[in-house]
């Protein structure tokens, strides 16, 4: 455990990751931990206080602008995917964000020491791809109990009037033990828009998600909370979410796995995106408007979580 030289914990430390690249550390009382990148402002490990990783990071990720690191919790903005004229998910998560000086306060008085503010603002270069001004402002908190906590903050600040949208999502890779051997509850019986199909709407089935292929589809409308059981570990993460509807699953399996340069050939099988995500209708911002997305992570034992997750629950 990291402690200052009077002996007391530290909870936030600011350090060097790899190739030099600013990080910041964040760590609980309990022994948990978290680490973002201020590249991409992309959370890159999470820990339970028992120094388990939850969060996926290949070993092939490249720590080098402009490449995305590949694993942990990129951030898909103002574009995810290809559905626009920018690069696949936008450029926030291979910008270089800053360390915000004057973070606006947060509404509700909270306990949590373990909290890092980055903000992204708009730049000259950026302008030619995506011609508006924002402030993108970004929390990333450390529960007490080993929670992680993601707020989003986007605001338009145009000065030409001009309202601008966005799709969004956080890209979160969680570490699993076998893929075949995951379920998703909270999907079950959605609509979904299939990306290996052109984008064609389907209805999810009635049962869990299982997998035993590729999959890399939208869906829709979700309810607030998603869990994703890890059956061989015994674990459960819960993922919550608020103002984001749909949830992106993504894996690419064997054959799109040794396509992918920064991705090894058989670690589909350890990890599963489950992305809290704006995609199917962009959100539009006049200016002077702010927009508030948020994600909450828990992992749990198995035998506690399941058969008592309420989807409908709200955050
Ligand atoms: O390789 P990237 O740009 O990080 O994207 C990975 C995947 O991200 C997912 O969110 C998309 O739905 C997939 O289509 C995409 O392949």
């Amino acid at each position: 455990m990291s402690s200052s030289s009077s002996g007391e914990m530290v909870f936030v430390e600011h350090t060097k990751g790899v190739n030099g690249l600013p990080k910041v550390i964040l760590r609980e009382v309990r022994g948990c931990s978290a680490e973002v990148y201020l590249y991409g402002a992309q959370v890159t490990s999470w820990k339970n206080e028992h120094g388990e990783e939850l969060l996926f990071l290949s070993s092939k990720a490249i720590f080098k602008p402009p490449k995305a690191i590949r694993g942990g919790i990129p951030i898909c903005f103002p574009q995810f995917g290809i559905q626009g004229s920018l690069e696949q998910h936008g450029f926030a998560r291979n910008r270089h964000w800053m360390v915000d000086p004057d973070p606006p306060p947060f509404l509700t008085c909270s306990p949590n020491k373990a909290f890092i503010d980055l903000i992204l603002k708009h730049s000259e270069e950026d302008a030619k791809i995506w011609p508006h001004r924002y402030e993108f402002r970004l929390r990333v908190t450390l529960g007490p109990g080993g929670d992680l906590m993601m707020t989003s903050r986007i605001r338009n600040t145009n000065t030409d009037g001009k309202p601008f949208m966005f799709t969004f999502s956080y890209h979160t890779y969680f570490a699993v033990t076998d893929i075949s051997e995951v379920r998703v509850e909270g999907l079950e019986t959605l609509d979904y828009l299939d990306y290996l199909k052109n984008k064609e709407r389907f209805t999810e089935q009635g049962d869990a998600i299982t997998f035993e292929a590729e999959v890399d589809k939208a869906y829709l409308s979700t309810p607030t909370k998603i869990a994703i059981i890890d059956h061989e570990r015994k674990r459960t993460y819960e993922l919550r979410k608020d103002g984001l509807p749909d949830a992106v699953v993504w894996n690419p399996w064997d054959k799109k796995a040794k396509a992918i340069p920064d991705f090894g050939d058989n670690e589909y099988k350890h990890m599963l995106c489950v992305e809290a995500a704006c995609v199917e209708k962009p959100i539009t911002l006049k200016p002077g408007e702010e927009w508030r997305g948020r994600q909450e992570l828990s992992a749990v034992p198995s035998s506690y979580c399941s058969g008592q997750l309420d989807p409908q629950k709200a955050l």
